[in-house]
């Protein structure tokens, strides 16, 4: 059985997780950030099932059946490898006891510039290693972002935009007038032309982020007939099913997959093998 290791995603929405047991990702999830208690008392756990318990999500417990009849032997914290856009947040996870920060440096991507987001680094490393070179990555998340890499694994560029839920929240904390219009899972469009202010605030975020994301993803086949897209991050479905809606030949050819990071990480921990 191979060693285990923990992966964390920080993103500025929310904490992304992966249990890894050698390079076999054995689970992932999702939690909100944890407090600074919760973290110091997860070097306390005893054994691997105490610790996934303290860093589930409520009501899901992330647990590994005992492959081994033995009673739990204590267990020494796991090593948790993180990468985080949140430099608040990354503070606090340095005390749990067996933390290693992924940085830019340690990403074989060439071309990066020095503030690219670790993030998209290893989301664009990931899903390139698995799928191939050249590569688009969509990252749904708080921002949305585009990171594209060439043939020989190099930087082409990307953009950073106002995800989803942000564009909503501004609009319902940065008006007057405007309700927080929340996106639930909606199957159907708004209308472009809308005719009352929710359907508007909707039509007004949902189309234009489609547009940017078709127009992207056109730039990106001039520039790269072959490359290939992936696409991740908190609202991929949401925006997949409106792209099937409306541009379904563009669908077609997306590779959607949250965990790109989490692959990303492997490539790393399996590259520096001792
Ligand atoms: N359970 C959830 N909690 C938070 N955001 C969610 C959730 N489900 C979907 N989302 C959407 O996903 C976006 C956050 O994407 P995510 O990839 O989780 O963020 P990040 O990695 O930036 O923390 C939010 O803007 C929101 O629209
Ligand atoms: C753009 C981001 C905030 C996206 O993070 P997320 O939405 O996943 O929380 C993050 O990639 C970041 O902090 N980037 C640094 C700037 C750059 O990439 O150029
Ligand atoms: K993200």
């Amino acid at each position: 059985m191979g060693k285990i290791w923990l992966a964390l995603e920080i993103g500025n929405s929310r904490l992304h997780w992966a249990l890894f047991i050698g390079k076999k990702l054995y689970s992932a999830w999702n939690t909100h950030y944890l407090a600074e208690s919760v973290i110091q008392q997860l070097a306390k756990c005893q054994t691997l099932d105490h610790l996934l318990l303290a860093i589930s999500p409520p009501h899901q417990k992330i647990s590994r059946e005992n492959t081994s009849s033995s009673p739990p032997s204590p267990l020494s914290p796991p090593p948790l490898l993180v990468a985080s856009v949140v430099p608040s947040q990354t503070a606090i996870w340095q005390t749990y006891p067996n933390t290693r920060v992924i940085t830019l440096d340690q990403v074989s991507l060439k071309g990066v510039y020095p503030t690219l987001g670790i993030d998209r680094a290893l989301a664009l490393w990931g899903a390139g290693k698995t799928w191939g070179f050249p590569m688009l990555v969509i990252d749904a998340g708080t921002a949305l972002t585009f990171t594209a890499a060439d043939a020989n694994q190099c930087l082409v560029g990307g953009a950073i935009l106002p995800g989803l839920g942000l564009q909503f929240a501004t609009l319902g904390q940065q008006t007057g007038q405007l309700p927080l219009v929340e996106m639930q899972n909606f199957p159907s469009l708004p209308s472009r032309f809308a005719l009352n202010t929710t359907e508007a605030i909707q039509s007004g975020v949902v189309y234009t982020i489609l547009a940017g994301i078709k127009d992207f993803i056109e730039a990106w086949w001039q520039l790269f007939p072959n490359g290939r897209i992936a696409i991740k991050g908190g609202d991929r479905t949401l925006l997949l099913n409106y792209l099937q809606t409306l541009y379904p030949e563009i669908a077609a050819r997306l590779i959607v997959e949250q965990n790109l990071i989490f692959w990303g990480m492997r490539e790393i921990v399996m590259e520096h093998k001792e």
